[in-house]
């Protein structure tokens, strides 16, 4: 029971890789037969159930202790095979009209009903079907007077090409203690878990006392318009007032912040801005063995590498980010300490600091990313147009105009056109004082689940579905419980994207905490407890 869910969690232990791959005689003489074999996993169904079938039931299990070493219960090989079912099914969004695989996304709806029949046939429970593919649960609560909350996740994920990955991106296979696969960690990891710890508090005769909602969305890949904004919108019109919202977002960083001893579980308060910016300069075009003195190609490369090499203005100390390490100071290490101790003596040089890495300058400065180039038609040809795009991540203390106007003054040329193809203003920044309910409903949750790391407010460096749901509370929080050392951080959007089995559990203790933390007045008091999971 204890190597499935430690191995690989937190980075910390390493399991054995339970991926064999033999021949069914091999794999069942370990187990002494078909029919201990089938006992050691509780029956037939329930280890086909958990493994996905027979042949991967076989494959999967070297051994009789293996097997119920990776097993370790029913209920957590079923939550393990319900998260690996819903990664088999490729929800993925692109950009584009029609670029929905809306076949994936009917599909994706009704493995949710078949695995969570708790949830689903709930009299508690009410389902709407939003935008043909999104999802609104309501839970009711006993007590009508408290106002609701909302947990939020999205079923879609980004493409994912075969090419850099250790095993195949849909496959959802286990490999040394982790779960593979897109949307592992963004983000049917927490939908699944929202699902499975509300599936086990009704299955126990859990009766929440205040209502809450769980939205899941079908394109917060490519903006949420469709699924999240009109979730928004039923909940709107039917006039609801949220006291806080969840959703993904910020996460557990080990040994990502510099000179921390102990992991920190980011909430992130705020959400960074956005602006999509098409850069495009047109020349004369015609035969290439007569080029004028400057390309469209030339002119806007130019300006690229002006704009690269003038980062915007470093803002630290003006947003979220100086809370994150004033909460964090005594938890750093000696100098480092004594540093964010004295932010006002410091904060030159630790923003100096932070600005060196990708991941920490992300908090202290509008970001600029450029993301796209095309131009050219022929080798023989003078090109007549060259575009590229800049995705710009605001930083709370700047504005869309501001960026305008700074993109303008740094490429210092007319011939390079601009053309803002979205924006979003930074988020405003959600309460995280004394009574701010729904912080610290969050905070303890993280530590009942994670006992030996801090929390601490900070800022979101991309995007969610929060925008959307503005109008229902001013409490938006953005986290989810994945445990990333530096070395994760590419695998979110990136390749062999993955979650520890352990660390998944975890996820589901997180929720289950959570909707029990949540109906508490002070004291906060749980009925049931994890270890019971
Ligand atoms: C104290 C040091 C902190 C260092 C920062 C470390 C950051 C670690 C961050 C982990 C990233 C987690 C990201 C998860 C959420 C991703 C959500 C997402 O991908 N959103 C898209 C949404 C979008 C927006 C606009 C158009 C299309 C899609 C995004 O691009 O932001
Ligand atoms: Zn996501
Ligand atoms: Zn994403």
């Amino acid at each position: 029971r204890a190597l499935l869910w430690e191995a690989g969690g937190g980075g910390r232990a390493a399991g054995g890789d339970i991926r064999l791959g033999s021949a069914p005689r091999l794999a069942l003489e370990p187990l002494g037969g078909k029919r201990e074999a089938l006992e050691a996993l509780g029956g037939k169904r329930e280890a086909l159930e958990a493994l996905g079938g027979k042949r991967e039931a076989l494959e999967a299990l070297g051994g009789k202790r293996e097997a119920l070493e990776a097993l370790g219960g029913k209920r957590e090989a079923r939550a393990c095979a319900r998260l690996r079912a819903a990664v088999r099914v490729p929800t993925v969004s692109r950009e584009g009209p029609g670029a929905a695989d809306e076949v994936a996304l009917l599909r994706f709806g009704r493995l949710l009903r078949e695995e969570f029949p708790a949830v689903f046939e709930s009299e508690l429970v009410t389902h709407d079907l939003v935008a043909n593919f999104s999802h609104l649960l309501t839970v009711r609560g006993a007590d009508g007077g408290r106002t609701p909350y909302m947990l939020t996740a999205h079923l879609d994920v980004v493409p994912a090409p075969d090419y850099g990955w250790d095993v195949p991106p849909f496959s959802g296979e286990i490999h040394q203690g982790y779960i593979y696969g897109r949307g592992t960690i963004d983000d049917k990891h927490s939908l699944m878990a929202i699902l499975e710890a509300l599936e086990l508090l009704l299955q126990r005769g859990f009766v929440p006392q205040r209502t809450f909602y769980i939205g899941i969305g079908h394109d917060e890949e490519i903006g949420g318009d469709k699924g999240a904004r009109n979730i928004a919108k039923v909940l709107e019109s039917r006039g609801v007032k949220l006291d806080f919202l969840l959703d993904e977002g910020m996460v557990i960083l080990d040994g990502v912040v510099p000179g921390l001893q102990i992991p920190v579980a980011v909430v992130g308060v705020s959400e960074k801005g956005s602006l999509m910016l098409r850069l495009r300069v047109r020349t004369e075009t015609g035969h290439s063995s007569m080029p004028a003195k400057e390309s469209c190609i030339g002119i806007l490369s130019a300006a690229i590498t002006r704009l690269e090499s003038n980062p915007l203005p470093q803002q630290f100390g003006s947003g979220p980010e100086r809370a994150l390490f004033e909460y964090l100071s005594p938890q750093f290490n000696f100098p480092m300490r004594v540093v964010t101790s004295n932010l006002w003596l410091f904060g030159p040089i630790f923003s100096w600091v932070l600005g060196q890495k990708p991941t920490t300058n992300a908090l202290i400065r509008t970001t600029t990313a450029v993301t796209e180039f095309h131009a050219g038609v022929k080798p023989n040809v003078v090109a007549p147009l060259a575009e590229a795009t800049v995705n710009y991540r605001i930083h709370p203390a700047q504005s869309v105009s501001e960026v305008l106007r700074l993109t303008e003054e740094i490429i210092a040329d007319d011939r390079v056109e601009l053309e803002v193809l979205s924006s979003m203003e930074p988020l405003p920044i959600s309460p995280f004082d004394e009574s701010a309910t729904g912080y610290w409903t969050i905070s303890k949750s993280i530590t009942d689940t994670f006992p030996d790391i801090v929390s601490a407010p900070g800022l979101c460096i991309a995007n969610t579905d929060t925008r959307h749901y503005q109008k229902l509370t001013s409490a938006l929080y953005r986290f989810t419980p994945v445990w990333n050392k530096l070395e994760d951080i590419p695998r979110y959007h990136g390749v062999n994207e993955r979650i520890s089995l352990q660390n998944y559990k975890q996820t589901i203790h997180f929720y289950f905490n959570l909707m029990q933390n949540a109906d508490q007045e002070e004291p906060l008091i749980k009925h049931f407890h994890t270890e019971d999971l």
